[in-house]
């Protein structure tokens, strides 16, 4: 790209000295810093300016962008970065030029709604829509009063009043050449070659921060992409010993109808490369199929002569505490079931490890710095790492993966790739996996699949112009926990391709469906009130009377019987019933904790917002008052036993993380406590369950806890990883941009066995199946850039 020519540095922010290199750390993170930039500069005025001056003048672009932060359209952190970008290009001899300080805001914005950059094209297209400007609800929806402006004054009038210009409005004269030449032209700007804040590559403008991680997880997959692998020539030892592994793993398949046996192919490609994806929906065999890989690895490793019979280092990790602990949960029987004496290669039980930590673990995470331990300069001692619920890791996480990982470490991705993205920037799994239903397998791969596993790979799934990114990516295809017939399975797969019909709408209203029931279904615009006291009387039941035969005679999977869904009352009276007292042994306390946090995960509330009624917030309150005058809990705030809460912020000291579920007890219950409401001194913990699958209960005191709220309601983002026997989605009166497809694909499967509905408007429920989350970014091409 070609810079500005006529400056006294053309290299300004090439930074090389070491009073620089401070400045260019402050440049990579000016998204996070708060001092970055004196804030005395910000005008103390919030008059709107001239929208036809306002591209040609910095000071009225600020003016703008300050009006939009008063009104809390865009975040302060966002108003201050375009900020700095005007202070680097005057400290240079630049004259700052306004277009490029609104995209550097506007960039700063997305950023902070999970995109990793700016597609300019797209925003040119429809800038309000892109930004989603003006917003639903103003950042951090607070008061003029909480952001320091008096009212009545003429800067409450100001940001007030509807004709606050929108950031559309602005750009409608602007062509996407135009941002082009702007932003080539300025020293703020460069291809990522220089230290510059703000990188633009074709069209795309990121914040340097962002564009790095991009970078390094691009390299790091490509530079796996392309080691060569024994196992690709398949008449080599350790081929042959792979493809006998993997007909001991798996047997011919008995249905007729599905001759591709999906695990097994994803096992063999997963295998051969250096990086590898594995996609699948709820109950697809992720955790069997890793399961089995991680076998036949060993079992190959077992057998290569380079490795003198030494077995792979493993390691297991999900992002967050609950995910690591439901694989935890999974992983031990699947591994217990591997038919390990048939394999070559000697493999033994204590080479396939069970242990599942937390990445923010693995890694080493150190307080009040988001860099880690481990990193490039002091790697993880693995060869094979395997991250499941990948969905959720964000592009600053998986760069600090890629950057702990040593080169020629195994990298294997597992998740399902229609779930919502990370809640910060970036889309990763997504983005990888944007190719996988089509397979797009090169000859080659068809052959050597061929050869390893006897499967012919259907055509469709066949392209002689795929990519070296596709050869490594797997997806399953087969569920394997729902029935054909379930009702979450078919709810579920037409939500995610958008074929929703009226027939199976009706069969959700109507208890069609033996596990899936949309109880206000029938109704379409029930009041508030009523929708209230369903939900109330939902969260206490369970309402197994609204399911076909009450939720009665159904058999899991694997023929055992299913109890009829439950609600609240279930745990509640479980914590209700027993005669434990500060007499009992801690070990007669964990095993009660254990039962009632497990019934707990029995039935979960999620929504799609945070404030309102229709809000975890509201929900919360509403439920919790229900619950009081029920008397199945002494009171509805602050701290109370049978308080369930959820952590909502890493809390290393306590060896808590974000999303960790816990339940309040009294551990000196009076004998009619429960009963009477009244406490005198009750001896207050919280149990958390240890995230290490060893069952151990940690009891914590109210008082040490940070971060949390009641979870009685769950927003859908924070259930991510989770699973719940029942889960009730609970959809707000109106459509919002929050409500996606993959909003209300994430809800419904969290749902194992029962699921529930109940909206405030019953068209919110098809419309938002409508809305998409797209998030701008440039992993996909980059990560595709060589062909093998
Ligand atoms: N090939 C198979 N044949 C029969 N049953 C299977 C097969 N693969 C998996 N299962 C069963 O299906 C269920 C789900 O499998 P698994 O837990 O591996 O799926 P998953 O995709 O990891 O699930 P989740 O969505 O919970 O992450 C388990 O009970 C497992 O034993």
């Amino acid at each position: 790209m070609s810079k500005k020519p006529n400056t006294d540095n053309q290299f300004a922010f090439d930074l090389k000295t070491p009073g620089e290199a401070g400045k260019a750390a402050d440049i990579d993170n000016a998204v996070d810093m708060d001092s970055a930039v004196d804030m005395d500069k910000t005008p103390s005025t919030s008059s709107g300016p001239d929208i036809s001056l306002a591209l040609d003048q910095t000071e009225s672009v600020l003016t703008l962008l300050d009006s939009w932060q008063q009104a809390g359209w865009i975040r302060p952190l966002d108003v201050r970065f375009a900020r700095l970008i005007q202070d680097l290009s005057e400290e240079q001899g630049e004259a700052p030029q306004p277009l490029v300080l609104l995209l550097a805001a506007l960039t700063s914005h997305q950023v902070g709604r999970g995109h990793v950059c700016v597609d300019l094209a797209t925003l040119l297209a429809d800038a309000d829509n892109t930004l989603s400007l003006p917003p639903e609800e103003p950042i951090g929806a607070l008061s003029t009063q909480t952001r320091g402006i008096l009212p009545g004054s003429p800067a409450e009038q100001d940001i007030t009043k509807d004709s606050l210009n929108s950031p559309g409005e602005l750009l409608a004269q602007v062509s996407t050449q135009q941002c082009q030449d702007a932003l080539e032209w300025t020293l703020a700007v460069s291809d990522g070659s220089h230290t510059t804040p703000l990188v633009l590559v074709g069209t795309r403008l990121y914040l340097r921060r962002f564009w790095r991680y991009e970078q390094q997880i691009a390299a790091g997959i490509l530079q796996r992409l392309a080691q060569p692998s024994t196992l690709a020539d398949p008449s080599s030892i350790a081929a042959s010993t792979l493809s006998k592994s993997l007909n001991v793993l798996f047997k011919p398949q008995a249905t007729a109808g599905s001759p591709v046996d999906y695990q097994k192919l994803a096992c063999a490609l997963a295998a051969r490369s250096r990086f590898a994806v594995i996609t699948g929906g709820p109950g697809t065999g992720k955790t069997t199929t890793v399961v089995n890989l991680l076998a036949a690895l060993q079992s190959v490793a077992g057998e290569s002569a380079e490795r003198d019979g030494r077995k792979y280092r493993i390691r297991l990790a999900a992002p967050t505490g609950k995910a690591a602990a439901r694989l935890n949960e999974s992983i031990g029987g699947a591994v217990s079931r591997l038919p390990l004496a048939q394999l070559p290669g000697q493999v033994s039980l204590a080479d396939i490890p069970t242990k599942v930590t937390t990445l923010h673990r693995l890694l080493g995470s150190r307080p009040d710095t988001r860099k880690f331990r481990h990193n490039r300069d002091n790697p993880l001692l693995v060869d094979i790492l395997v991250i499941d619920e990948a969905s959720m890791v964000d592009l600053d996480l998986m760069a600090s993966v890629f950057d702990a990982l040593p080169a020629n470490a195994q990298l294997i991705l597992l998740g399902d790739k229609d779930q919502l993205a990370s809640v910060d920037a970036g889309a990763v799994l997504g983005e990888l996996c944007q190719r996988a239903p089509e397979g797009h397998y090169l000859p080659e791969t068809v052959q050597w699949l061929k050869a390893i596993t006897g499967t012919d790979i259907p055509e469709n799934l066949q392209n002689p112009e795929g990519q070296p990114l596709d050869q490594a990516v797997a997806m399953l295809r087969k569920s394997y926990r729902f029935a054909e017939g379930s009702g979450i399975r078919q709810l579920a797969e037409a939500v995610n391709t958008n074929t929703l019909s009226d027939s199976m709408l009706q069969q959700a209203r109507s208890a069609g469906f033996e596990d899936v029931v949309w109880l206000n279904g029938r109704t379409s615009k029930p009041s508030l009130e009523d929708t209230q006291a369903l939900i109330c009387h939902h969260a206490v039941s369970g309402s197994p009377d609204a399911f076909r035969n009450n939720g009665e005679g159904r058999r899991d999977n694997k023929g055992k019987p299913l109890p009829p869904p439950v609600g609240y009352r279930h745990y509640l009276s479980l914590m209700q019933s027993h005669n434990l007292d500060a007499n009992s042994t801690t070990e007669q306390w964990n095993e009660l904790a254990r039962s009632v946090l497990e019934a707990f995960s029995d039935f979960q509330v999620l929504c799609a917002l945070r404030r309102g009624p229709w809000g975890v917030e509201g929900l919360n309150e509403l439920i919790a008052h229900h619950l009081l005058k029920q008397k199945l809990i002494p009171r509805a705030e602050g701290w109370y036993a049978g308080r369930p809460v959820l952590i909502t912020g890493n809390d290393y000291n306590l060896g808590l993380m974000n999303g960790d579920v816990g339940i309040t007890f009294n551990l000196s219950p009076g004998a009619d406590a429960h009963a009477n409401g009244i406490q005198p001194n009750p001896l207050l913990r919280v149990a958390f369950p240890s995230s290490d699958g060893s069952g151990d209960i940690r009891w914590i005191s109210p008082s040490r806890l940070q971060q949390l709220e009641t979870v009685y309601a769950m927003t859908v983002h924070k259930s991510q990883g989770s699973e719940f026997n029942h889960t009730c989605l609970v959809l707000p009166d109106r459509l919002s941009p929050v409500l996606t497809r993959e909003l209300v694909y994430t809800g419904i499967t969290r749902a194992k066995n029962w699921f529930s509905l109940i909206t405030g408007d019953a068209s919110v429920f098809s419309e938002s199946v409508g809305q998409r989350v797209v998030r701008a970014s440039g992993l996909a091409s980059e990560a595709r850039l060589h062909q093998t």
